[in-house]
């Protein structure tokens, strides 16, 4: 047995210090950081953060060895300290352990909230949302003021994900003294801060930093306003009135017919889940579209004029045009690879001990995939650095998960399944938005000026916020 044992060869990696391991080569970019360690001790490379192992996985075809060939035993995910008390004890579908439960609330959620059936049911309500904001920035472009488009994006998108998921938009008074996107953000700010007990399992009950009180406290508002969302559910029954997902959820619920454990945290569980996947995740991807085609005047153009010949300038963009923006699609495509907005993807587990490309992973490590370096990586992509969405002329190389070399989403059974809706919400703005208006930079600055840092969270999005000046373009009637 020692001698198998010892004979088990774990992948390569740099040198740690006890007790911590390698936490302390991270620092405020941990997707970087692990490029460049990559780089040295190769696509699989095992790390220890704290008392727990971590495999790095950096190539596309190590990525597709731990996202396909083997996706089963990578489909678990670690139970993370905020995932415990601001999702339910992980009852949400993100951080739910792999098993029934996941598989169940996984479809559901797919049939009734991201099918393409439903996506279509909200195209109103998502030409509604957009208009609005277009009518705020021709009100900017008239007194020739800059637009915060970072705060504009951000606020449409989370009255659109407030709308499908809890069936109404919420006035931040309506929340607490915070605000409703205040009080979100503080979450999310507490989910990603460092927090000793994952690393250190035996330290998180002691609640060292006083992270896990702080986020109860949170959870609690949370919790309070689910509440009420479930209760106005279950007040206004009219008869007739179309039925919304948590209609759905609680029907289910009531039902007692589903054939896992479901009462009232799940459901809250789910809505918030669902809440929280969908709003930043595209904003911040339209946040990185719309910096990269300020930087590249020649792109935008290009867009721009594509969009003359498919929609013509007498409307605006409608989601059917959508297809037909080839250019827009490598636009995107191009974005994401560069700034995937979730570059380690999230957690996976391996649920057993399992051998990959020789190197032996131990049950229990976490794998994190850092799609950001294989966007990067130069032996994969000529040019790597550079934004060309041209390359994608005649490449069949897709970001829906089948092509390892791109994998904004990440793939197999634990790949995003809000992909189709995210796309098109991504696609349809960004669209409207350069169809709409003209876009300069403010106070003079050049293309090549504009500030592109980083900041990593739970999402990677923008450290500053994006501000241009717009010029109307399209005559609305
Ligand atoms: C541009 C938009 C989006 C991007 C870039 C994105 C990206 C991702 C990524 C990278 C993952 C992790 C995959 C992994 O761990 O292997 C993920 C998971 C997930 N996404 Fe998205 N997402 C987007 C939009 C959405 C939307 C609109 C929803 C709808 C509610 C959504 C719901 C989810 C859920 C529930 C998971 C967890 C799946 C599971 O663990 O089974 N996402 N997404």
């Amino acid at each position: 047995w020692l001698k198998k044992k010892t004979q088990r060869k774990l992948p390569p990696g740099p040198k740690g210090l006890p007790i911590i391991g390698h936490l302390h080569m991270l620092g405020k970019n941990p997707h970087q950081d692990l490029q460049k360690l990559a780089e040295k001790h190769g696509p699989i490379m095992s790390m220890r953060f704290g008392f727990v192992p971590n495999i790095i996985v950096s190539s596309p075809e190590a990525a597709k060895q731990f996202l396909k060939t083997h996706d089963l035993n990578f489909a678990g995910r670690p139970s993370l300290e905020a995932a415990k008390y601001i999702s339910y004890e992980q009852r949400n579908l993100s951080f739910s352990t792999y098993g029934p439960y996941w598989r169940n609330m996984r479809k559901l959620c797919t049939l009734e909230l991201l099918s393409n059936l439903k996506i279509n049911s909200f195209q109103a309500m998502r030409k509604k949302e957009i208009a609005n904001v277009v009518d705020i920035i021709e009100q900017a472009a008239q007194e020739r003021v800059a637009v915060d488009i970072s705060q504009r994006i951000s606020s449409m998108n989370s009255d659109i994900s407030c709308q499908m998921v809890f069936g109404k938009k919420f006035e931040d008074k309506e929340f607490d003294e915070r605000g409703f996107k205040g009080v979100i953000q503080v979450g999310m700010q507490m989910a990603v801060a460092f927090n000793l007990g994952d690393y250190f399992p035996y330290l998180g009950a002691l609640d060292l930093q006083g992270l896990n009180k702080r986020m109860k406290a949170i959870a609690k508002v949370w919790d309070q306003f689910l509440e009420k969302i479930l209760d106005d559910h279950d007040q206004s029954k009219e008869p007739g009135q179309t039925k919304d997902f948590v209609d759905t959820m609680l029907d289910i619920m009531k039902s007692g017919e589903s054939e896992f454990e479901f009462d009232r945290s799940h459901v809250k569980a789910t809505l918030m889940d669902m809440f929280a996947a969908s709003a930043d995740t595209s904003s911040t991807t339209i946040e990185w579209t719309l910096s990269e085609l300020l930087r590249h005047p020649r792109v935008m153009n290009k867009v721009q004029k594509e969009l003359e010949q498919v929609v013509g300038m007498n409307r605006m963009v409608e989601e059917s045009d959508l297809e037909s923006l080839e250019y827009l699609g490598m636009v995107i495509k191009e974005t994401m690879r560069l700034h995937p907005v979730a570059p380690l993807l999230l957690p996976h587990l391996a649920i057993e001990d399992c051998t990959v490309d020789g190197f032996f992973i131990p049950k229990n490590s976490r794998v994190v995939v850092n799609v950001w370096a294989i966007g990067r990586d130069s032996n994969v992509w000529s040019d790597a650095e550079k934004f060309l969405p041209e390359r994608f002329i005649g490449s069949n190389i897709d970001l829906r998960g089948r092509d390892f070399e791109l994998l904004p989403f990440g793939s197999g059974r634990r790949g995003c399944p809000g992909m189709q809706l995210g796309l098109t919400v991504v696609r349809l703005v960004v669209a409207q938005l350069l169809h709409c208006f003209d876009w300069d930079l403010p106070n003079g600055m050049q293309p090549s000026e504009l500030d592109m840092t980083e900041e990593f969270g739970l999402l990677v999005g923008r450290a500053k916020h994006l501000m241009a000046i717009p010029t109307c373009r399209l005559q609305r009637k």
